[in-house]
């Protein structure tokens, strides 16, 4: 089912901070939302996750709101994982992930075999299994990141919604991920990440949203969003477009457009 915006504004306190966006985003892809510090992306995702009301327009999964879903059906349905991340208690690894399974459970049932299996299945997708016995608290900065991930994905919802999540990790767990981000938009998983590397969004993204100043710049196939005008107008980058060793073509920023 396709996750769509409409004309969507939406304020923080006094701020307008996105305006007249309007996106559809399809199952089975994955599409990169890119844009200078400030420019609404964060915004973005938390209106779609359904964690944030609109002032005008609408946020729809196939032809539902966003907002009259319950939030019990919404949690299966849409993953979602912050940019900053907070774990609040000190679980094991193992059962932080698990409480991803939670909007599967009905109350005081223990876990099934399903909830295993997924779980499992999350802690291998995130590199993670090494670390399932630890204490959250005896995690790095990027081993966190890929446990708060992992615990998303436990949930198999239909709808992954990531903010930054190559933030802290190193170039091998940035690369593995973006592969199960693939992998994952691959079994028919709609995935929605922020990033800011305009690489790894040329590699990894199917379509790329750039947004500026809380306004949609340019949408669409990812060669067509990251070429020189889309950059241009969105960041204020020159690039040069340079073919990877399987004819991808990557911007790589050279300068501020004058
Ligand atoms: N609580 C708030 N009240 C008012 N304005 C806010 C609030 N939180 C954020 N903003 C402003 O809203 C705008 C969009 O913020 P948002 O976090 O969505 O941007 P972003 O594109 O994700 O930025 P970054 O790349 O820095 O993470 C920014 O100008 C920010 O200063």
């Amino acid at each position: 089912m396709e996750l769509s915006v409409s004309d969507l504004a939406v304020s923080l306190g006094n701020r307008r901070v996105l305006s007249h966006v309007t996106a559809a985003f399809q199952p089975g892809r994955v599409t990169a939302i890119l844009g200078a510090n400030g420019s609404g992306k964060s915004t973005l995702v938390k209106t779609l996750a359904g964690l944030l009301d609109a002032d005008a327009g609408h946020v729809k999964l196939g032809t539902r709101h966003i907002a009259r879903i319950e939030p019990r059906e919404r949690a299966r349905l849409i993953g979602y994982l912050p940019q900053d991340p907070i774990v609040h208690w000190n679980l094991a690894v193992r059962d932080l992930v698990a409480l991803g399974r939670l909007p599967h459970r009905s109350p005081f049932a223990g876990a099934s075999q399903d909830d295993a299996m997924a779980i499992g299945a999350a802690l291998a997708a995130t590199d993670t299994h090494a670390l399932a016995d630890r204490g959250a608290d005896q995690l790095s900065g990027g081993e966190r990141a890929r446990v708060l991930l992992a615990r998303v994905l436990a949930g198999e919802p239909q709808w992954l919604l990531a903010d930054e999540p190559l933030a802290s990790l190193d170039p091998v767990h940035q690369l593995g991920l973006l592969d199960q981000l693939r992998a994952l938009a691959a079994t028919g998983m709609g995935v929605v990440i922020v990033l800011h590397d305009l690489i790894q969004a040329a590699r990894a993204a199917d379509d790329v949203l750039l947004l500026k100043a809380g306004e949609v710049v340019a949408f669409g196939p990812a060669s067509q969003a990251l070429a020189h005008q889309p950059l241009r107008d969105a960041f204020g980058v020159e690039v040069m477009i340079v073919p990877d060793e399987q004819g991808r073509l990557l911007p790589v920023p050279i300068g501020r457009t004058r």
